[in-house]
């Protein structure tokens, strides 16, 4: 399917005064409503003439702007305004050209590398499009440079940008000589930590064409750039925009001023000392935006990390040390970063704890199951006290409320405020000092997908005796009585005691759910959807009914009910019962019931960038193919080709289809269980590595790291 370009869309528009839905941004994001227009300070400018007799005065101001900016202007370059002005001839020229000629230089959409023609396809942070078309492709060094991506119309194109960079290497190098300088470093060592002769300048057109609601688009969102720094030519269309004291300003237009950005690798090597910039693009009303930036990036495999000779014992390295490529990939792969990515790092140096010990009291009525209560060995030799109870909790670090709203003063000496709310809406209590939520910007990140959530988990031994030929599966066998008794057929034996080949003591909080249930080792192939929701919410339940009537299913909740009443999944699949006398609650055969169905279907209440709940994961753990209707992003928490994402069809009726022919194809349907067979989990680890689980250890690490009381 061609993509449609923006410039196609802009000439639909212009004589509209509306855009269509993917571009509008949310609230947060539109820049009519967050662009500040006060009186507001300008990015710094830097004049560069004569800057060979007064270098330390230069190297002074350089490195103040990227401390306090990481974005200034430079005059007087030293690159002849001719040479610019043909560049941004030869760019503007070509967007100019029919569709057909760009189109020939269009990147294909499995084509990993990043040169090409193009329109950004994936959808965003909060699900939008960025109102804007582009052409990458590598200038220097000239090893790097693959002409087939460079345009052969207009014919003055190759040698416009092959100039360019020739003067713009002289620039870069002097930048950053002086970025080294400013920080009492030798003149290049900024250069060779991010890979020296072999640094790769890829240029970048953006071309943003008229937009008629420019305060409701963006042409490129927020984001910093992974570069080491980034050198941007604009057109005398304004519309850079940088955020500075938590406010978005506009970038002045200044004819013939190169615009520096200091990009993620250069904070890195600076070990922080240097920010990179946040900064976003807006569009105009009336008239075409064009920017040319050049991303300096180090070559792929060099390892980057912060320079030894900036860490010491007071400053710790804050970063690690990573190959670019690696860095890059952890970025999606495109050249911008957002700085918020759907799941939250943890993995932190250790020196940054201040305490070794943190008591967590969790404070009145919670939804945090009381299992959860335990004391935890975390990382890095810190031990993290949870519990409801004050008596064991007597003098604790932090206080956490999630109910109910924390004291409005704090004194020093008195425990850290912890607030959290894993609602949709995410309200902070404006009283807390930390903020947990379920979104990676939050202080403390907490996802749905941890065992914790789901009661019950499965761990399934075999009692099989058979012998084991070479190639087959291990035989773990596992015996948690006193006795301790082998099977004679196993090759891993795990027990209580230090000596068995895996130890496994009874300490942990998981121990103490209910133990066990059933999974099905067979599919219903009459009744493809499992769906049980008791919550009759008007627009879920319309959603599930219009895709079930095109479906066979059953359904155990209250809505859509068609199995004969409540409580049915026992009477359906008895052998989900674990214990015949006790009287189960429904998650407790919640999993078995699903394990008896090819999908379930998953509809989360409120539709939003990573709020990805339980009803998800619980599918996943029971071996079916959700059926999802949720977060935008939800491919970032889940393993590949793992779920259907239902909102990515065109109607209801082409994802019935769907699930129907995958149904009937069990090479398909054996596609979307691949991850569990091949351990290809993408972010699946860590989504699970960021759960409920491991809060009380996340959580105290942060405590500790601000120093709990005495912060
Ligand atoms: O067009 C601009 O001024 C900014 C573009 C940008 O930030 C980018 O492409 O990374
Ligand atoms: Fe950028």
């Amino acid at each position: 399917m061609e993509t449609e370009r923006v410039q196609a869309i802009a000439t639909t528009t212009k004589s509209q005064d509306t855009i269509p839905e993917e571009f509008i941004r949310s609230e947060k994001e539109q820049p009519g409503l967050t662009t500040f227009n006060g009186p507001a300070p300008d990015i710094p400018t830097i004049d560069l003439k004569n800057d060979h007799q007064d270098q330390t005065n230069i190297a002074r101001l350089i490195a103040n702007a990227s401390q306090e900016w990481g974005i200034f202007q430079i005059i007087n370059h030293g690159i002849p305004a001719e040479v610019i002005q043909k560049l941004q001839s030869a760019g503007k020229e070509f967007f100019e050209l029919p569709q057909e000629e760009k189109e020939k230089y269009a990147k294909a959409p499995d084509d990993k590398s990043i040169e090409g023609y193009g329109t950004r396809l994936q959808k965003e942070i909060e699900g939008k499009k960025a109102w804007a078309d582009y052409l990458f492709h590598n200038i220097w060094p000239p090893s790097s440079i693959n002409y087939k991506y460079w345009p052969q119309n207009p014919p003055s194109y190759r040698e416009a940008n092959e100039n360019y960079a020739k003067h713009l290497k002289l620039v870069v190098d002097k930048l950053l000589m002086y970025l080294s300088l400013g920080l009492g470093l030798e003149g290049n060592a900024i250069k060779e930590a991010v890979g020296e002769d072999e640094l790769e300048y890829l240029l970048k057109i953006n071309y943003y064409p008229p937009c008629p609601r420019p305060d409701l688009a963006l042409g490129v969102v927020q984001h910093t750039d992974m570069s080491a720094i980034t050198v941007l030519v604009p057109n005398e269309v304004q519309g850079l925009q940088v955020i500075k004291d938590d406010r978005w300003i506009n970038a002045k237009y200044i004819p013939n001023a190169l615009i520096i950005h200091i990009g993620d690798q250069v904070e890195i090597v600076s070990n922080g000392k240097y920010r990179s910039v946040l900064h976003r693009a807006v569009v105009n009303k009336d008239r075409t935006r064009i920017s040319w930036p050049v991303f300096c990036a180090p070559p792929p495999e060099m390892v980057v990390g912060p320079l030894p000779q900036l860490v010491n014992e007071e400053n710790p390295a804050k970063y690690k040390s990573k190959k670019y490529k690696d860095y890059m990939e952890k970025n999606k792969l495109s050249l911008n970063s957002t700085k918020v990515s759907s799941l939250q790092d943890f993995d932190g140096k250790c020196e940054m704890l201040k305490m070794n010990h943190v008591s967590v009291l969790v404070k009145k009525w919670t939804w945090i199951p009381d299992n959860l209560d335990n004391l935890y060995s975390c990382r890095c030799g810190l031990t993290c006290l949870w519990t409801k109870s004050a008596v064991l909790a007597d003098k604790p670090d932090v206080l956490l409320f999630e109910t109910s709203t924390p004291p409005s003063q704090r004194q020093k000496g008195d425990p850290l405020r912890a607030y959290m709310d894993l609602e949709a809406e995410r309200r902070r209590s404006g009283f807390e000092d930390i903020f947990v939520g379920y979104h990676a910007k939050d202080d403390v990140q907490s996802t749905y997908a941890g065992s914790l959530f789901h009661n019950n988990r499965n761990y399934y031994l075999s009692h099989e005796k058979n012998n084991r030929q070479k190639g087959d599966p291990l035989r773990a066998y596992m015996d948690l009585e006193a006795e301790r008794r082998r099977s004679g057929f196993e090759d891993i034996f795990v027990g209580y005691h230090a000596k068995d080949d895996v130890q496994s003591t009874y300490a942990g909080s998981l121990f103490h759910n209910n133990r066990n249930y059933y999974l099905s080792h067979e599919k219903n192939n009459n009744t493809l959807v499992y769906w049980s929701s008791s919550r009759c919410l008007p627009r879920r339940n319309q959603l599930a009914k219009k895709l079930l009537t095109l479906l066979p299913y059953h359904s155990f909740g209250k809505c859509l009910n068609n199995v004969g009443g409540l409580d049915m999944a026992l009477h359906k699949y008895p052998e989900c019962a674990n214990d015949p006398n006790s009287s189960p609650r429904w998650y407790d055969h919640l999993h078995c019931a699903m394990s008896h169905y090819k999908f379930v279907l998953a509809i989360e209440n409120t539709m939003i960038d990573s709020y990805v709940t339980e009803k998800l994961f619980y599918a996943l753990d029971a071996g079916a193919v959700p059926i999802y209707f949720g977060a935008p992003n939800v491919q970032d928490f889940v393993p590949p080709h793992s779920i259907i994402d239902g909102t990515k069809f065109s109607s209801t009726e082409e994802l019935a289809a769907y699930v129907k022919d995958l149904a009937n194809d069990p090479i398909a349907y054996a596609e979307y269980h691949a991850w569990r067979r091949c351990g290809v989990m993408g972010n699946y680890g860590k989504t699970r590595a960021v759960s409920l689980d491991t809060l009380p250890c996340r959580l105290c690490e942060v405590v500790s790291r601000k120093g709990g009381r005495n912060s």
